[in-house]
């Protein structure tokens, strides 16, 4: 009986649990259809103030690998967008596929992305640690770049450099004095901004979502490195590519798109 609940709630491949959340009205990612985003000449541009001293490391946590900063003071942050408050930058990572055909969670009028950047920051006007922010109101502000493959990417080649030594698993390195702001595209005007919820466990609905029209782009080869990391620890025998570590689009349940360009 065990088995015949297992196959009838459909388990995601990498989590084993449940795809959708219960209950679950406002979850990420979703398809963003162009024509049916509103306008919204209130939303500004991003203002984004990001310190590269507070850059710390870089490790891999067996779904995507994590650039992590010193969040204990408001010294890389977030304002403006659609945003009211002031939010502090915690980490950024990436979602790939294997083939540059796919990869990122957002889509736009259904087209894929090869891979898409997360800059997750925590409302440090309303909570004091990015714990509380993860589950409540207004909690959380991630900003979502579509990565192209064209020509390399020169600041992404530091990270690019220090993937190897963190392939496996748990493995962990200082990373230091990277600045995100030159992984955003050119124009941080324009965007499209919804309320949605972290795409992996926990899977909260405490997002403000901003994803970037304008998107950046990366070597094939850079791409590639990506790749090369794995989801297993160095311990487990059988070892599994990092790739395809993204999240279906989920429904839309009436929400409404917001586009901060005509
Ligand atoms: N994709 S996303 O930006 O909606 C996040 C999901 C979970 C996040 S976490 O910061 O709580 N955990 C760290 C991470 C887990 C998986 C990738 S990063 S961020
Ligand atoms: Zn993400």
């Amino acid at each position: 009986r065990k088995e015949a609940a297992q196959r009838t709630m459909k388990l995601h491949p990498m989590w084993q649990q449940p795809i959708a959340v219960p209950g679950g009205h406002c979850q990420s990612p979703i398809d963003i259809v162009v024509r049916k985003s509103v306008f919204d000449s209130a939303l500004k541009p991003l203002a984004t103030d990001y310190d590269p001293e507070t850059c710390q490391q870089i490790w891999n946590n067996g779904y995507s690998f994590l650039v992590e900063y010193d969040d204990s003071a408001d010294k890389s942050t977030l304002k403006g967008g659609p945003l009211q408050d002031q939010f502090r930058l915690c980490q950024f990572h990436f979602h790939w596929g294997e083939s540059n055909a796919w990869g990122s969670e957002h889509t736009v009028d259904r087209r894929l992305f090869p891979a898409e950047l997360h800059l997750v920051h925590w409302n440090s006007d309303k909570y004091s640690l990015f714990e509380e922010a993860v589950s409540g109101d207004n909690g959380l502000a991630v900003i979502g770049v579509f990565l192209k493959v064209g020509k390399r990417h020169e600041g992404l080649q530091k990270l690019v450099d220090a993937l190897p030594a963190i392939r496996h698993k748990g493995s962990v390195v200082e990373f230091t004095r990277f600045d995100p702001a030159c992984l955003l595209p050119s124009n941080t005007e324009d965007y499209w901004t919804y309320h949605g919820s972290l795409t992996t466990p926990p899977l909260t609905e405490s997002v403000t979502w901003i994803v970037m029209k304008q998107h950046i782009e990366v070597s094939h080869d850079q791409l590639a490195v990506f790749r090369s990391l794995l989801f297993t620890s160095a311990e487990e025998e059988v070892q599994k590519s990092m790739v395809n570590n993204f999240r279906v689009q989920q429904p839309l349940c009436g929400r409404t798109v917001r586009s901060s360009f005509t």
